[in-house]
């Protein structure tokens, strides 16, 4: 059953998204994709805030560009932490993302990454479900040694 739902406006985000996947593949975290706009899909929207928790969804992570608004509208459907992706765009780099989606009003707070930051999203999600799964908070541990184990001494 998943436990990580990682959500996207469009399916434009989803090569930024994939990398959460991929990283929540790589820690064995079971999870799920999905396509939901505020915009374009409100009723989608809706259900999915409404039935994340008692479908077993813990932790849900939602990536969207310019006026982003699913990160915080799927905020206000539930008391799941909620991790935001600012994508990067065209038009603004990626600015007008991180500011939709971190300046939220007190009450329905979005843990916001860095604009295409999905695979510490990833990351932060598996590190609030290690706190009751002590094999997962041990699968980090070793992927965090073998990060620094991965990076040399000297740049020659
Ligand atoms: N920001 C949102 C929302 C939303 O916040 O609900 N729905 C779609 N979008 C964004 O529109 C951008 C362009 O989408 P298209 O590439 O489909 O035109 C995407 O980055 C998406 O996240």
């Amino acid at each position: 059953m998943p436990e990580v739902g990682i959500i996207m406006g469009s399916q434009s985000d989803w090569p930024t998204l994939e990398k959460a996947a991929v990283q929540l593949t790589e820690l064995e975290v079971d999870h799920e994709t999905r396509i939901v706009s505020a915009h374009r899909t409100p009723d989608r929207l809706w259900s999915y805030g409404t039935e994340a928790a008692s479908r077993g969804i813990k932790v849900i992570i939602a990536g969207a560009g310019g006026a982003a608004h699913l990160p915080g509208m799927i905020a206000s459907k539930t008391t799941l932490p909620v991790i935001g992706v600012p994508i990067q765009t065209r038009a603004l780099q990626g600015i007008d993302s991180l500011y939709s989606i971190v300046q939220m009003p007190r009450g329905y707070p979005v843990g916001t990454m860095a604009i295409g930051g999905a695979e510490n999203a990833a990351l932060y999600a598996a590190q609030i479900l290690a706190l009751g799964d002590p094999a997962l908070a041990q699968r980090l541990m070793d992927w965090r040694s073998a990060l620094t184990a991965s990076i040399p001494e000297s740049p020659e």
